[in-house]
Formats: structure tokens, sequence, C-alpha cells
């Protein structure tokens, strides 16, 4: 690292003259040069005095916290990435601080390898554009899905990329363009004010490096909000990596996500890097975190903290520099208190939460999303939808979301004759979803409205319990349909032999 690097001094904050000593010694020998500060009013004066490149300020000091360079840091409108140093174990605080607007925390004591990461994430900050702080999302829960078919989009992988490679999906870099405010959003389609928002949000979260938890139905776009605030960050040039923490089988995750060395077990024939290493500089996005088994939830935690991740039989640890988002259809929160997942890696993984609305509830935008999609899937061809079909096509409930909606556009594409996909070719009556108890005339209008879900009471029913009755009805026709061929089922329902074995588990189907 040198000094080019960073083109400004770093402003370390600290009371403690000895830390501030080690701090300072430390980040010289990076090739730093360095400002010091013993308390929150003298960082004040510096930072009025001189631009930095990157603060480091303790918690607690005597003349105020951290969170108050932070604060004025965002206030005063100062283009300068800063992280603070908290006391072991002290989450909030840390959340707080990301909360606030630091870019990221460290927590004592303090490595090299932290600092060296940290200053790595400063660097590509200060190439891009400046950090700005992220209001949270209010700490929503996340709603439940129905755990619908999800294309296996089968994107390059890297040479030795680990061996459960359909639970990860690197993909290449996105081309490098610039993040402006204003840059749009291709991957998330609709204009209702809902998903307005989640556009807003998704720019926000790209200028900082914070770790994102969003929540979401199954097919709502969770995926597709993570690869956007990817693209539109300072990371876009490097790899965004995919990880359905569900699909690994407990006993290889430790070898998924941290890499082996040749010959470190029976069958490690060859040196691999694990998820973490993919992801160097880039995203690593978590899907259906709520799944990881506890001790890997202990590993995880220990490797974001630590910046660095040790591959199993290697000796020594190798910094990783990773920007994690996660996400889960569970309610994690929940999930915590039934003792199921780690208080203090919830904590790590949401300090903003963003959550993506049920296609239901955008209905306004399914005229416009139909005509793009059907755009998309209807080739050369100029496919008409008869009155019925439209009409059909707003009442419907889709429990699966977008993705459903996709399907559907993709099978009437297939079955339509004449030019006219009829409602017949929907062939949305036969999955059992219900339909809007009261329906509404948006097509070419702008009218809108929101349906009632017919046969669920609130209060009696269970959410999980109707989706997923909704979801093996799904299964079952399709099983019906192929005589009970798994792998033509799950072509079918656009998943992978190896989701619709893990849903017909799940499911009890036999
Ligand atoms: N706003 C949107 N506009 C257009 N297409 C969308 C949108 N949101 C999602 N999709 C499409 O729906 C499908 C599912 O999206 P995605 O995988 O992001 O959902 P998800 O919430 O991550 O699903 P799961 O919970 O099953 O992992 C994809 O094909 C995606 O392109």
């Amino acid at each position: 690292m040198s000094n080019a690097d960073l083109k400004r001094p770093v402003l370390v904050v600290d009371d403690e003259a000895d830390i501030r000593d080690l701090m300072e010694m430390t980040l010289m020998k990076m090739g730093l040069s360095v400002y010091t500060a013993q308390g929150v009013a003298a960082a004040k004066q510096q930072l009025a005095e001189r631009r930095f490149s990157l603060v480091l300020t303790d918690m607690r000091m005597p003349d105020g916290s951290g969170l108050d360079v932070v604060d004025f840091i965002n206030s005063e409108g100062l283009d300068v990435p800063v992280a603070v140093i908290t006391a072991f174990g002290n989450a909030d605080q840390a959340v707080q601080a990301l909360k606030n607007g630091a870019f990221d925390y460290l927590q004592k004591p303090i490595t090299l390898a932290q600092l060296r990461s940290l200053v790595k994430s400063a660097i590509k900050i200060n190439e891009g554009e400046e950090p700005v702080a992220v209001a949270p999302s209010p700490a929503s829960e996340p709603p439940p899905t129905v755990p619908a078919p999800k294309p296996q989009a089968a994107p390059g992988k890297p040479a030795n990329a680990p061996a459960a490679s359909t639970a990860a999906k690197p993909v290449a870099p996105a081309a490098a363009k610039p993040a402006s405010a204003s840059a749009e959003i291709p991957r998330l389609l609709g204009t209702s004010a809902l998903m307005e928002d989640v556009r807003q949000m998704v720019r926000k979260l790209a200028k900082t490096m914070v770790p994102v938890y969003i929540a979401g139905e199954s097919g709502s776009g969770k995926e597709q909000a993570a690869r956007s605030i990817h693209e539109l960050s300072v990371r876009r040039e490097q790899p965004f990596v995919a990880v359905n923490c569900g699909a690994i089988p407990e006993n290889l995750m430790e070898s998924e996500f941290f890499g082996y060395k040749k010959g470190s077990f029976t069958g490690a024939d060859t040196d691999r890097l694990g998820f973490f290493q993919h992801a160097d500089g880039g995203t690593l996005f978590l899907d259906e975190v709520a799944d990881l088994p506890l001790a890997m939830q202990v590993k995880l935690l220990r490797a974001i903290q630590e910046k660095a991740v040790r591959r199993i039989g290697e000796a020594t640890e190798k910094t990783v520099d990773v920007r994690i988002i996660c996400a889960t259809h569970k309610d994690l929160a929940a999930q915590v208190a039934a003792g199921n997942f780690r208080q203090d890696l919830f904590y790590r993984l949401n300090v903003v939460s963003l959550a993506m609305p049920p296609l239901r509830e955008m209905r306004e935008d399914l005229p416009r999303l139909v005509g793009q999609l059907l755009r998309k899937h209807q080739g050369t061809s100029k496919l008409a939808i008869s009155k019925e079909a439209q009409k059909a096509l707003l009442h419907y409930n889709y429990p699966g979301n977008f993705r459903e909606l996709e399907n559907i556009l993709e099978r009437a594409v297939a079955l339509a004759q004449d030019e006219v996909i009829d409602v017949d070719d929907l062939q949305i009556h036969s999955h059992q979803a219900v339909m809007a108890a009261e329906p509404v005339e948006v097509w070419g209008g702008n009218e809108t409205g929101v349906a009632a879900v017919a046969d669920f009471q609130l209060g009696r029913t269970q959410i999980q319990d109707y989706l997923d009755d909704i979801e093996r009805a799904i299964l079952t026709q399709a099983l019906q349909q192929t005589r009970y061929n798994r792998t033509q089922s799950a072509k079918l329902l656009g998943i992978s032999f190896r989701s619709m074995r893990y849903r017909m588990e799940r499911l009890s189907i036999e």
C-alpha cells in the first residue's frame, strides 16, 4: 500500500495516547500520513481545518462519543469515510454507528489485517463516490413467503469454484459506468410508489458499505435488488457472488465458504478458494441466510468481523474485503428469539433492512409489467392478450411474485394460438392460488386496487402453512403432469432439480 493510494491523510481520534501512537505507527508503516485528535472537540477542529481520506474514531471519549464525530461529518456534509472502533462485544454501538453513516467498524483488539482491509475499503470509497448516511428502514418483519420456483441462471464460474457450485453464482463483473443518483436500475421494473421507494433505497445503499438485510417473499426480487446495489456501487467491477445457504450440505459448508488446501482431507486433491475469497473486493450475497447452521454462523461472524478467512488445512489467515448482503424469506428476528439464529450475527448483518414489496401490492404496475415481460419472451411474434386473459392477469394474487408472473407469461407465449394469449394459456386457475375478491380495472386506465385474499383468514390461518399448501399444490400438479418425473417437473417450474428435490422433501411430497 502506498501513499498514493490515499492522497489525503488519515485522522485517528482516540483519548488514549498509547492507542493513538500505535495506530499512527501502523498506518504510517502502510505509507499513510496521519493526524491524531485526543477527543471529539479536537477531531471537529481538525476536520474543519483540512480534508482527510479516512477518519478512525474511538467510541468512548471523555468529551463525547465516536457517534458525535460521525454525526459531525454528516451534518457538515464532509466527504470522508468514517469508521468507529468499539469495545469488544459491543455490537449495539457498532450498529448504531453504521446506521448513523459510518462506513464500517472495528472491534478491539484491532489486528493489522483488519486495519489493512479497512484502508483498502476507504481507498475504494475515495476512488468512487463518497459515502452517504443511510436512514435505516424500519426494522420491519420480513414477510413470509412461498418458496416458489427459482430459475437457476448459470453465470460463468471461476475455474476453481467450490464444489457445490449450484449454491453460489459468481458473475462476471458488470461494465464500469458512473454510479450516479439518477442511474437506472434495469433489474427492477415497476413504477409504483413502493418500487420507487425500493429503487431510491438501492441507490442510497450502493453508496455505502453497510451490510444490508433484504426481506421479502420469494420471487419478489431480493436477489435483483442485491445485484443492483452491487452494480451501482464502487465494487461493480469486482465479483458478485450469490450463495444459497440453504442448498449447501452442512458437512461442506466450511470448505465452501472458506476453501481448503490440497491434501487437507480425503478428496481435497487441489487447492480451492471459498466464497469469501471469490468475492474479494466485491459483494457476497447470502441468500436464505436463516438456513445456516449455528456452528457455521459462528465462523461466518468471525470472518466478517476479522475481515479474514483461513482455508481448511492452512496455517495463516488471509484478509478479505467483502461487502455482505443477505436475504431470507424467514422472519430473522423470530429465528433469533427461537434460538436458531445468533443475535450477534443478526446485528452484524441487519444493519439496514430493505423490504421488497409483494407484486400484489403493486397491482397498478401490472399492465406495463405484463407488456414489458411479454416483449421479452415473445421474440419476434406480436401477441395480443384477450380481454378475459387481461382480467385474469390483473386479478391474480401472484404468491410467487415476479418470478411467477414471468413463468406465466413464458408459458402463455408457448401455448398461445393465432397470435392471441387466451385465459386458458395462462393456466393460473389451476394453481389454486387466490384471485382478487374485488376486480379492478387498470388495463390501460389509471385505477388502482389491492386485492383481498379470499380464503386467508387473518388470525386464524398461519401464513406459512397457507403458502406451503400453495407450493405443495403447484409441485404436485407439475409432478402429475410429468408422470412424477422430477427432472421434467423442475424444468416445467423453472427450478433446478436440486431445488425440486429440496422442496419436495420440505413439503413431504413422496
Ligand atoms: N422488479 C422486478 N422487475 C422485473 N423482474 C423482476 C423484478 N423483481 C424480480 N424479478 C424477476 O423475478 C425473478 C425472481 O427474482 P429474484 O431471484 O431476485 O427473487 P428473490 O426474492 O431473490 O427470490 P427467492 O426468495 O426465491 O430467492 C427473476 O427472474 C427476476 O428477474
